[in-house]
């Protein structure tokens, strides 16, 4: 059974029109609707989530990936309209039509989003401690000493010197924010975590070891992950399978393997050399 499934997901920012679907997406080339100007940022999206499994997400900007990935972490950004129904195995139900609390609560137990700008997931004020801190006390965590712990242990894990817990999160480099924000998502033993552009704003050598760190813990926590990303190189090194999205379309399916060595969609095949 799958542990997360997608069936027709489906966000329109503006007002929406009966055209909007029809004269959008990869065979229209674009997706704004000649009609009515709406962006149809995702349509008809269907995907599923095996337990411990990596499923990337790959497309250029605009694609409408991080409105896909919003809708499947739960965040709270609720802009557009959005139709479709997401179905987790832990929870019954659609969880686009979860309440508030429902949401808050699923989003500080078992579903965590690691954000694609650091300033929209962390506050750099606070110390990179109190960043991981906050997800655990939203989660119920209440004892001090705890707490204090399971940071120190996270900052282990992710890589992180311990003796800078205390320390503002702005002070702290590209390469420790971005794993301050891996350690937040993780501190709530999430069963799947959503990683929106993982390497955004990081330097090559940087990246290469974020995404190692993330994919070893992903593999010893069995944690099911998706990975948004426009790199190949991301996708390739993290996901099992890959989903290729352009104009707001899913345009190809498959085991990562075969999606990069022998894509179907003439899309692909142009990212896939434009990459090289
Ligand atoms: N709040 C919003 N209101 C109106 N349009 C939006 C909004 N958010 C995103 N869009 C539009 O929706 C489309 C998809 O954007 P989205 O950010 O989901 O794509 P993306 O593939 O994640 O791109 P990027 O990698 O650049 O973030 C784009 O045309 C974008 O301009």
């Amino acid at each position: 059974m799958s542990l997360l499934s997608a069936d027709g997901v489906t966000r329109i920012y503006g007002s929406g029109c009966e055209a909007c679907r029809d004269r959008t997406g990869d065979a229209a080339g674009t997706n704004q609707c000649p009609a009515c100007g709406s962006v149809v940022a995702c349509a008809d999206v269907d995907l599923d989530l095996q337990p411990r499994e990596v499923l990337g997400i790959v497309g250029e900007s605009g694609s409408g990936k991080s409105s896909l990935a919003e809708l499947l972490a739960l965040e709270p950004n609720q802009d557009g309209h959005v139709h479709g129904s997401v179905e987790y195995a832990n929870h019954p139900g659609n969880l686009l039509d979860v309440d508030y609390e429902t949401r808050h609560a699923l989003r500080n137990g078992h579903i965590s989003l690691v954000h694609q700008h650091i300033r929209d997931g962390l506050d750099l004020d606070f110390s990179g401690g109190g960043n991981v801190a906050e997800k655990l006390l939203a989660s119920g965590w209440r004892n001090y000493e705890d707490v204090r712990e399971r940071v120190a242990s996270l900052f282990e894990e992710t890589e992180i010197p311990v003796e800078r817990m205390d320390d503002p999160t702005h002070t702290y480099s590209g390469g420790m924010q971005r794993r301050v924000q891996i350690a937040r998502a993780l501190a709530i033993n999430p069963e799947i975590v959503v990683l929106d552009e993982p390497t955004t704003g990081l330097d090559v050598s940087v990246q290469a070891r974020v995404l190692d760190m993330f994919r070893r813990i992903q593999r010893e926590e069995d944690v099911a992950a998706i990975v948004v990303s426009h790199d190949l190189g991301v996708v390739r090194l993290l996901a099992d399978r890959t989903l290729v999205m352009r104009h707001g379309r899913v345009i190809e399916s498959g085991l990562t393997d075969r999606v990069l060595e022998d894509p179907h969609h003439e899309y692909t095949q142009t990212l896939i050399n434009s990459a090289i």
